[in-house]
């Protein structure tokens, strides 16, 4: 058995491993996320509510303002930053964001975290190697065959 390891691309260096918290939304760091609380306020939003500080953050890109970079640099000095992000595929915005934060990023997975992951699951994620290991999962699966598919 070995365990549950995907491959991606590096997009923000760094190690952090926290529970994970799903989005199929899109987010917007300036306007969805309040930088002093985590908390996500876009109305409408499937995360609307939640709080994003210390998880493991999926969602699929980033949207809106320029801006947003900035906002989640304001995040990590308030302390109410994600671990580390997870994205299909990162845009520039959320890219900057999370280097210049130093919150660990990996995209373009080589499954699809929405089929793999489950909200509170215990992810790793590795900016440095380019990929997310699976520590603890809700379904008890962490581990697979060598020869398994997913
Ligand atoms: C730098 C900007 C605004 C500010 O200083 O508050 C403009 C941001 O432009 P976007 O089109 O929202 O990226």
């Amino acid at each position: 058995m070995v365990p549950i390891k995907l491959k991606g691309r590096a997009i923000s260096r760094g190690c952090a491993k926290g529970e994970v918290l799903l989005s199929r939304d899109p987010i917007s760091f300036l306007g969805s996320i309040d930088p002093k609380t985590g908390v996500v306020v876009e109305e409408n939003h499937a995360l609307e509510g939640k709080s994003i500080q210390g998880k493991v953050l999926v969602f699929p890109h980033g949207k809106g303002s320029t801006v947003g970079s900035y906002v989640m640099y304001q995040l990590k000095k308030n302390g109410t930053a994600p671990a580390a992000i997870i994205n299909l595929e990162t845009e520039p915005i959320v890219a900057v964001g999370a280097i210049i934060s130093e919150i660990p990023l990996v995209d373009m997975l080589e499954r699809n975290p929405y089929e793999v992951l489950n909200n509170g699951d215990l992810v790793l994620v590795n900016g440095n190697g380019g990929y997310i290991e699976l520590l603890k999962s809700e379904t008890g699966k962490t581990e697979i065959n060598k020869t398994e598919n997913m």
